[in-house]
């Protein structure tokens, strides 16, 4: 068994307790009294490379990498820094993270904010648009194809922007064919945690110009994003070099500053 399909194990359990507390009309009706969800395919577009910042207590590959006992601070020392978007990592088995952490930052910043997680069901949709997420990661290796088109179909039709991740070239045209309207290339493969920085050039040129590229993963800094601009990407997913390190308001700062350079050729050339 995959380290993709462990995790998806622990989730869908975590998962049936949920929903055995939590019915789905009233999941739905808590999300309709949410906030509507902001535009996630604005605030990723434009001049300059955007940094999406990611709040994140641990992972499979590394265990502990930072406590984070005021998320919600954090995420408002990346908004200070110029981050587009806010990531946070639900998951609690090997993330440490949680719908409170989501429900937390969304109530901090302005900035559209990212449900992280491992989602199989359309209840995990309510459940992003529930405790304030704009946009929802959807993972194509973790999805039958059916699967995918109807969970993007569902989290544009709640008014959540779908992340569609992918790992390959067969991903991409998945991706692509489900509707993605943004496209994340992961460059840690969730199935070994190996990371290969190189994954991002190799698959990108596969996806069609209209859709918005992140770049995903093992951006240890400016020189990183400079890399991924230079291939294409219009935006960066950070998070380990975020959390481990000092200082994240200026830390993202730099990132931002970097991907405002004129030099860089980002995107569309
Ligand atoms: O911590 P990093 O290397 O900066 O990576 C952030 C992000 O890309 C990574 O957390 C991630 C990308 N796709 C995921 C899917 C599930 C869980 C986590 C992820």
């Amino acid at each position: 068994m995959s380290v993709l399909d462990e995790i998806i194990d622990g989730v869908r359990a975590d998962l049936a307790e949920r929903q055995a507390r939590v019915g789905l009309d009233e999941l739905k009706e808590r999300a309709r009294k949410a906030r509507p969800a902001k535009d996630g395919v604005a605030a990723l577009k434009g001049e300059g490379v955007r940094v999406i910042c990611e709040v994140k207590r641990s992972s499979p590959s590394k265990g502990a990498l930072a406590a984070i006992a005021d998320p919600a601070g954090l995420a408002a020392d990346y908004e200070a820094g110029g981050a587009a978007v806010i990531s946070v990592l639900t998951e609690q088995r090997r993330f440490g993270g949680s719908l409170a952490d989501l429900e937390a930052v969304r109530a901090k910043v302005d900035i559209p904010v990212l449900r992280k997680d491992f989602i199989v069901t359309a209840y995990q949709l309510w459940e992003a648009r529930a405790y304030g997420a704009d946009l929802a990661l959807l993972i194509v290796a973790a999805l039958e194809q059916e699967a995918l088109v109807s969970l993007i179909e569902r989290a544009e039709s709640i008014g959540l922007t779908p992340l569609v991740e992918v790992h390959d070239e067969d991903e991409v045209q998945r991706a692509v064919d489900a509707g993605a309207r943004i496209i994340g290339v992961n460059a840690r493969n969730l199935k070994t945690l190996e990371v290969d920085r190189g994954t991002f050039a190799r698959v990108a040129p596969e996806i069609p110009d209209h859709i918005v590229k992140v770049a995903e993963s093992g951006v240890r800094g400016p020189h990183d994003l400079i890399a991924y601009a230079n291939e294409g990407a219009d935006a960066v997913l950070v998070g380990e070099s975020l959390v481990t390190g000092k200082d994240p308001r200026t830390a993202v700062a730099d990132l931002v500053a970097a991907g405002s350079h004129p030099a860089i050729r980002h995107g569309r050339d």
